[in-house]
């Protein structure tokens, strides 16, 4: 209910968290953790993402997240989307670890349909999306930038990106393997989902995690030059495409979200599953120190 209401205050531009300014010419609407952009090539959207310190994919994040989508979508004037970061180093750490750690099984049913909900929307979105990946990309944070049509990371191997959750002792939901089959191919996804495997940049080319890697300061560049060949093709006969390309796999969740969050609730609820994810949140915290 909360959330709800939270989602309808966002929807009114003006609203205490979601203000849109004009900018020299430029739109841009902002919610506290994502920020959205009008400039660069007509019909181009640049949202980036800045939930400090790693862009972990919050209850609200994710609220904020689609919310600004939906705005995207219901403009008919944008085309295309460039996701990114704004956080130095980071492009997402994926799901926020504290949504799925000593909570209440309601917290998870309800946080486990707003993952759903964003994946749907960005996933089977009709607009182009084009990921400049400027940062680490493990877990959620790979699967944002699947859903993208376009991938362009940058060339530093401190980043690393993958779907690492064998690594946390949890296992990547149906639609997250379906996503990365349908990327990297099935003996590929067998390997890498199973050992957790965080890509280098150059591995994750070679592999076809990601499209294209470029010096780190021509991410974006790059990103829109991509966008920019993108939108030179009909939008009715790219949309068909992505959609017959793409509907059978966004279909096979929707045809079972219920049952899917009920999975998640108690997987996540069982002791062994928190006590894993105990130890690796110690193991973050030690790497600190
Ligand atoms: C059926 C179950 C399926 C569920 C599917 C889950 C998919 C997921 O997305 S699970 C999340 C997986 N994510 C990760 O494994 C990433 C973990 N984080 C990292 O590897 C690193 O933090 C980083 C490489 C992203 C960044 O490293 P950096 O050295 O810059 O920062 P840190 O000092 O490690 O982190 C700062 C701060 O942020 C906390 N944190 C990091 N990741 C998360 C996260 N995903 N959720 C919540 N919090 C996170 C980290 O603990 C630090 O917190 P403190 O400052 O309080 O110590």
């Amino acid at each position: 209910m909360a959330l709800a209401a939270a989602r309808r205050l966002l929807l009114h531009a003006g609203s205490r968290l979601g203000r849109r300014e004009a900018v020299d010419g430029a739109r841009r609407f902002a919610n506290k953790r994502v920020l959205v952009e009008t400039e660069g090539p007509a019909g181009v959207a640049v949202m980036k993402l800045r939930n400090p310190p790693v862009n972990s994919l919050s209850l609200e994040c994710l609220t904020e997240f689609t919310i600004s989508l939906e705005k995207l979508e219901n403009d008919k004037s944008i085309r295309g989307v460039i996701l990114t970061s704004e956080c130095p180093g980071i492009f997402s750490a994926g799901l926020d670890l504290l949504e799925m750690y000593g909570r209440n099984p309601a917290h998870y049913a309800e946080y486990w349909k707003n993952v759903q909900e964003l994946w749907l929307r960005l996933y089977t979105s009709n607009m182009i999306l084009v990921s400049a990946i400027n940062g680490a990309s493990p877990a959620g944070g790979c699967l944002l930038a699947l859903c993208c049509d376009y991938r362009v990371m940058a060339d530093n191997p401190k980043y690393t990106i993958g779907l690492n959750e064998s690594l946390l002792g949890i296992v990547a939901p149906f639609w997250f393997k379906d996503m990365y089959v349908n990327t990297i191919g099935h003996r590929e996804a067998e390997r890498a989902l199973q050992l957790g495997t965080l890509f280098s940049p150059a591995e994750a080319l070679k592999v076809g995690v990601v499209d294209e890697v470029v010096p780190e300061d021509q991410v974006h560049s790059k990103a829109r030059s991509v966008m920019t060949k993108w939108l030179a093709i009909p939008d009715h006969s790219r949309q068909l495409t992505k959609n017959m390309m793409r509907k059978a796999t966004a279909d096979s969740l929707i045809k079972q979200r219920e049952a899917d969050i009920q999975n998640f609730t108690s997987f996540i609820s069982k002791d062994s599953i928190q006590k894993s994810l105990h130890m690796y949140l110690e193991k973050l915290k030690q790497k600190k120190g």
